[in-house]
């Protein structure tokens, strides 16, 4: 039996057992950060004294500045710098992801022609190019299409009378951008997964398909905050164009001081238009971000107007501890005598070995309660596999254990100490997320999809954590990654890239990378279901000699025959719930509830 004594005689919904200890006497102190609030504070003093610096002195001249801020020149100036701007953007872009693709390409020449374009253009100033363009009708007296090397002529212009001042400022921003956009998207390109291209290929999208749909999009979040920055010094950059005498808006705001002499209000009106191009790129660029960051993270950012309603309200760790207040205060009103059958309570958490209590847990994503009110009690050393319906909420159980997922009600704990929290007493005080990351260590996870370090050989892989976390000597190090990948049967590949293993072999250096920390816990979040059926075998070998280590082992699998040879304890969950707990004889052979019932009769 895995389960704590306090579970004995429950034979189904563990999840709804209800505490005979009174929680409600536990305050829960949000994580506090002296550092941030000393940062808070000498902020908000730089903020007054400049605020009364600039407001309090007569020199800057705001009744000046108030006059021409919004008068007609400055207007005009300002939308020749933005349509410079654009112009100089989304062309100079065009080009770079031109030049891009030209570096990228498998033409030695094209991509030597698209280096030095680069080279030539990163290196002039672009004052400099101005200049030269604007001085072009010195080298070339005319402008002509037609076919090259033939006498063949449509049409000829006079240089001087094609390239206006606009257009010179155009065509050199679009070609200085030009170069370094083409930087910012190859880098871009290049922070791809490789296994995205091959993915692509493999589905015999058209190369075209593949950049657009697959590529470009992933790359966006490389490039877009490198790209804004191209954006807003092409923005201020486009001040340089007064020396083409264009009346942009630093060039209208020169002239116009030079008559008046007010130069400190009339600088000013051109700081705070630009502040305010800055401003709106800024917006756009969280927009844009927002957008492309779609799938790549599992919990995406809020919306600048869900922080900004957030901060409004509580902070969001305040209201985690509310919630968890509420939960435990919840709790302490199931009195004693209620049930003969004793939850996890506070009081005997305090116990060594592996030991995981979970109590009244909930979780919700949005609108969607994922986990419901879940109770369960794993035992030092055992084995516990969980299984259940995709989409019941395993893998959230399970990265709740190790506070990957934040949990909205109940508590977890192991050996006594609560996840996210330190007890003092009657007092709960919240975990910062150093303390979160400290406390980790203890436990290990397994991914499904391994998430090997690429950039680092099996070997580094085990021995980063030990060295940066542990603090053991290189030596040491070394010595024990060298034995667990042995272990795993992997003696032979300790110097390969996990791109040079096949599945299994990754799985089973994840596996030594999370034993490495010497957890007491190890979770397994479906450790098989990416491998093909000849490499299962391999992992799960290596699982079932673990299970006689005396690590705790929690296992979300759909290997039924698995679970039941190695499992201490099955637990079949649904919807958020625990249906059934019991040890897999039982639990396989007769089934209590109707939906385990159904769910068996499905996988075996
Ligand atoms: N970050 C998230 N945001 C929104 N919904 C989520 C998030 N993570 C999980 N979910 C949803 O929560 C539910 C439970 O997900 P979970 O991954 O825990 O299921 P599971 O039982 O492990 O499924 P499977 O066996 O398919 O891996 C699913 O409906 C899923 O869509």
């Amino acid at each position: 039996m895995s389960l704590a004594s306090d579970f004995a005689g429950l034979p189904t919904r563990a999840h709804s057992t209800p505490p005979t200890r009174d929680f409600s006497r536990y305050r829960i102190v949000p994580a506090r950060y002296p550092a941030r609030t000393i940062g808070t504070v000498f902020a908000v003093v730089v903020i007054f004294a400049i605020a009364n610096s600039v407001l309090s002195n007569p020199r800057w001249g705001w009744d000046v500045f108030a006059e021409w801020f919004f008068s007609e020149p400055v207007l005009a100036g300002l939308g020749r710098t933005l349509l410079l701007t654009l112009f100089g953007t989304v062309l100079g872009f065009l080009l770079g992801t031109g030049l891009a693709l030209a570096r990228v390409s498998g033409s030695p020449l094209l991509a030597s022609l698209s280096w030095a374009y680069v080279w030539l253009f990163r290196s002039i100033p672009l004052i400099v190019l101005l200049l030269i363009l604007n001085n072009l009708g010195y080298l070339y007296s005319t402008v002509w299409l037609g076919i090259p090397f033939t006498e063949i002529t449509f049409a000829s212009w006079s240089t001087t009378q094609f390239i206006t001042p606009f257009f010179a400022a155009v065509l050199g921003l679009t070609l200085h951008a030009g170069a370094f956009s083409s930087e910012i998207v190859r880098g871009g390109i290049l922070s791809v997964d490789q296994g995205q291209h091959e993915a692509a290929a493999a589905l015999g999208l058209p190369r075209r398909r593949q950049f657009s749909r697959i590529v470009l999009p992933q790359a966006m979040r490389t490039i877009l905050p490198n790209g804004f920055n191209e954006i807003i010094l092409l923005a201020k950059g486009t001040s340089q164009v007064y020396i083409l005498a264009l009346p942009e808006l630093f060039y209208t705001i020169q002239i116009i001081y030079r008559r008046n002499l007010e130069v400190i209000p009339l600088l000013m009106v051109a700081t705070v238009w630009y502040l305010v191009i800055l401003s709106v790129l800024s917006f756009v660029q969280h927009h844009i971000e927002r957008y492309y960051s779609r799938g790549a993270l599992r919990n995406p950012p809020p919306s600048l107007i869900g922080l900004a309603l957030a901060r409004l309200g509580r902070s969001r760790d305040a209201a985690a501890a509310r919630r968890t207040e509420a939960a435990l205060a919840q709790a302490g009103s199931y009195q004693a005598g209620s049930s003969a059958v004793a939850a996890p309570s506070l009081a005997s958490l305090q116990r060594s070995g592996g030991e995981i209590r979970i109590s009244n847990v909930s979780k919700s994503f949005g609108p969607l309660k994922v986990l419901d009110d879940v109770s369960l009690v794993l035992r030092p050393g055992s084995v516990t596999a969980i299984i259940g319906q995709s989409g019941s909420g395993k893998s959230t159980l399970l990265r709740s254990i190790n506070h990957l997922e934040r949990v909205d009600e109940g508590f977890i704990a192991i050996d006594g100490e609560l996840i996210g929290y330190r007890q003092d007493g009657d007092t709960l005080y919240e975990l910062k997320e150093r303390e979160i990351l400290k406390r980790r260590v203890d436990v290990g996870m397994v991914f499904q999809s391994f998430n090997l370090f690429p950039h680092l050989t099996a070997i580094e892989n085990v021995i980063e954590a030990p060295l940066s976390v542990r603090g053991v000597s290189r030596e040491q190090a070394l010595a024990e990654a060298r034995e667990l990948l042995a272990r795993v049967g992997l003696a032979d590949k300790v110097d390969a890239y996990p791109r040079q293993l096949s599945g299994g072999q990754q799985q089973r250096v994840a596996i030594a990378r999370a034993l490495a920390l010497k957890p007491k816990v190890l979770l397994f979040d479906e450790p098989t279901s990416a491998l093909d059926p000849e490499l299962v075998n391999e992992v799960l070998d290596v699982i079932k000699e673990l299970a006689r280590s005396g690590t705790t082992l929690v296992i979300v699998t759909h290997e039924i025959g698995f679970a039941r040879e190695v499992a201490d304890e099955v637990v079949f969950m649904e919807a958020g719930r625990i249906l059934e707990v019991g040890p897999p004889a039982r639990v396989f052979a007769e089934p209590d509830h109707p939906r385990t019932r159904e769910f068996l009769a499905k996988v075996l």
